[in-house]
């Protein structure tokens, strides 16, 4: 690891959180998503809107930029997890009052959180798998004052017996290592726009993932309808296929007739964008 001094860990925390920030913001961008807010509406949610998710990624820098300083090559123990659940709930109370009370962020300063404090602790970049990995070890340490909740997604996850959003990030983002990155890189190799990468990197997740928000919207009915819509985009050749975009549009309709709105999978894309950039070889983000 390199030793950087105080001014050098600042500026890179500083990095670090700027470009959280954007991948949530390039992530509500992209369009067009199935079901979720982006460029065109606001897909099938009546509380949400493109500016109230910029407004809400906006408000979130802090938090992330709190979480990379107090994580700066720190190693992954209960101390730390107690600071970083502490600066994550306190980013949702941000959110919360940026957005007068709605959730557009939950899940995703859960899964960025955790991968900002990861790149700190490994003093601002590492490589892909090391990266996941600390994030999972940091998330499967107990934090004492965690509140007990029974929320949406813990009810989902115990009715359908499905892994959630904890299960993911202990698991260092199967879902992000296993389909969406790899994903990504091959719409690219064959001659994708990056919108339409990103793009089939979100079916990627899609086709697997069992997300709590469709699942406590439009129950195993929704699940199975996004998993096999998406597999249908990718089967036709991908987003930047006429065959493709035609699925696209097809899943896009279903989830609107079943008020169904995968953001367990849009927050995981934002995982996505933030690894592709943190871990690239050739990147020019440090
Ligand atoms: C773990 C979290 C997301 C709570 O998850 P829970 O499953 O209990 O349900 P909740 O309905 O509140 O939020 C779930 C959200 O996760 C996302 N999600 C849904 N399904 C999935 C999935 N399968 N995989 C990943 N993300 C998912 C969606 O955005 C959804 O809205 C989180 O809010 C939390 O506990 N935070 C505590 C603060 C903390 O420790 N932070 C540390 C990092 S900053
Ligand atoms: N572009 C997006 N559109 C919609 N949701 C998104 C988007 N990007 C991320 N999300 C994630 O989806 C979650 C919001 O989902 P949802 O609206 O189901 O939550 P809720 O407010 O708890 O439920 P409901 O709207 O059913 O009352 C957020 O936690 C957020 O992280």
């Amino acid at each position: 690891m390199k030793l950087l001094s105080q001014t050098q860990a600042e500026a890179q925390a500083s990095q670090l959180a700027t470009l959280a920030r954007d991948c949530l913001i390039d992530e509500a961008r992209l369009s067009p998503k199935p079901g979720l807010v982006d460029s065109r509406g606001n897909g099938a949610h009546q509380d949400l809107t493109l500016a109230l998710m910029e407004r809400s990624a906006h408000s979130l820098a802090p938090t992330f930029l709190a979480l990379a300083r107090h994580s700066w090559q720190r190693p992954a123990d209960i101390a730390l997890r107690e600071t970083v659940g502490r600066l994550g709930r306190d980013g949702e109370q941000q959110m919360m009052a940026a957005t007068g009370g709605v959730n557009t962020h939950r899940g995703a300063i859960w899964a960025l959180g955790l991968l900002v404090s990861a790149a700190a602790m490994h003093g601002g970049a590492a490589s892909a798998d090391p990266l996941t990995r600390t994030a999972a070890a940091l998330a499967s340490l107990p934090d004492r004052a965690a509140p007990k909740l029974f929320s949406k997604g813990l009810k989902a996850t115990h009715r359908y017996r499905v892994p959630g959003a904890r299960e993911e990030a202990q698991q260092a983002f199967p879902h992000v290592m296993k389909l969406a990155l790899p994903q990504l890189l091959i719409s690219r190799a064959v001659g994708a726009s990056e919108s339409e990468a990103r793009l089939d990197a979100l079916m990627a997740i899609m086709t697997s993932l069992s997300d709590t928000c469709v699942l406590s919207r439009a129950g195993m009915a929704g699940l199975t309808a996004m998993q096999h819509g998406a597999q249908a985009v990718l089967l036709a050749g991908g987003c930047r296929t006429a065959g493709g975009k035609l699925a696209l549009a097809q899943l896009d309709r279903r989830m609107l007739a079943l008020n169904a709105s995968p953001g367990g999978a849009a927050d995981l894309l934002a995982a996505t964008l933030f690894i592709d950039r943190v871990c690239s070889p050739e990147h020019t983000y440090f």
